[in-house]
């Protein structure tokens, strides 16, 4: 049995029920960071995803670890020397979320499964959530989070730093690289207060990576959103995504789609490389 395995045994916490106003402001700033033009008020539907930018947590100082994460919390593994990456995900649409009318979500342990890649020994653990409205279920989520243990070394498979963005003949195209201060207000927005989203020092000195990390969240929002503009006329349904290898700040991606039922999309580098993809279906 791995190490890990050894952490995780018994860990089986209970389930959880919050609940959020679901204000239009939080869906202001998140139009604001990603720029796309929406307004938000109360009684309009939130995009799929975008209920990202509520629930959030915010433990006290005190109780924030050395990376900035929550040192504890009720669904991070007992793992020592805990370093997490989100990894992947997926999202059913029940009925889009409205803003201005009070949610409830319910968060429970889905699956816990320790697997060995390219860079280790490593936990995924999947939290899923119920997002229900006046008592009728709106949306189902899983999310996919990978947490090693120890001192981080080489963590992320060698590839070669992009500085020109690929080329593609996909129907939808947009160019995408993550700055400081787009990755802070980003961090703000999402009460992500993980250090290597906006402490370079930090994210090269103490977790190797060569800048600053672009949070996995943005790289599947400008997904999910280059679908929702590229077929205005049919909510979207159902999101399926992954995230393969992180994006640095300053590094050119190009995330592309083709219109289908079940749109596959991608967000890539030059050298072709892929960073994310993700399915994003329509009703
Ligand atoms: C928010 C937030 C944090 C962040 O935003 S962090 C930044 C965004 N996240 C990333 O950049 C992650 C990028 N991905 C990776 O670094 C790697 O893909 C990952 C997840 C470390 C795995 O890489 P490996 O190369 O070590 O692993 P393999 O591809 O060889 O796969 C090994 C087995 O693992 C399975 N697997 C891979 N990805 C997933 C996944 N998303 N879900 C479930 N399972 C996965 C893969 O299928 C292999 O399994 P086998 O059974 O086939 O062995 C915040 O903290 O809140």
């Amino acid at each position: 049995m791995s190490n890990l395995d050894d952490h995780l045994r018994g860990w089986a916490p209970r389930p959880v029920v919050e609940m959020d106003p679901m204000p239009p402001e939080p869906a202001g700033a998140l139009a604001a960071v990603l720029e796309t033009g929406d307004g938000f008020a109360e009684g309009d539907e939130l995009p799929a995803l975008w209920h990202w930018a509520y629930f959030l947590d915010w433990p006290p100082h005190g109780e924030l670890g050395d990376d900035g994460h929550p040192a504890a919390g009720h669904f991070l593994p007992p793992v020592p020397d805990r370093r997490r990456m989100f990894a992947g995900g997926r999202l059913t649409v029940t009925r889009p979320l409205t803003v201005g009318v009070p949610a409830e979500r319910t968060r429970s342990l889905g699956a816990v499964a320790v697997k060995t890649g390219r860079s280790g020994e490593m936990a995924f653990v999947t939290v899923r959530s119920e997002y229900r409205q006046g008592g009728d279920l709106r949306l189902t989520e899983e999310q996919d989070y990978v947490y090693r243990s120890g001192e981080s070394t080489a963590k992320t498979p060698e590839v070669a730093r992009p500085h020109r963005l690929p080329t593609s003949d996909a129907a939808w195209q947009q160019s995408f690289t993550g700055d400081p201060v787009r990755l802070f207000r980003f961090s703000a927005l999402t009460a992500n207060s993980h250090r290597i989203h906006y402490d370079a020092p930090y994210a090269r000195e103490v977790e190797s990576y060569p800048d600053l990390v672009v949070h996995g969240p943005i790289l599947v929002l400008l997904m999910t959103e280059l679908a929702r503009r590229g077929i205005p006329d049919r909510p979207v349904s159902n999101v399926d995504y992954r995230l393969r290898r992180p994006v640095f700040a300053g590094d050119p991606v190009l995330v592309v789609g083709d219109p289908a039922d079940e749109a596959e999309l991608s967000v890539r580098s030059d050298p072709d490389t892929v960073h994310a993809r993700a399915t994003v279906g329509f009703g």
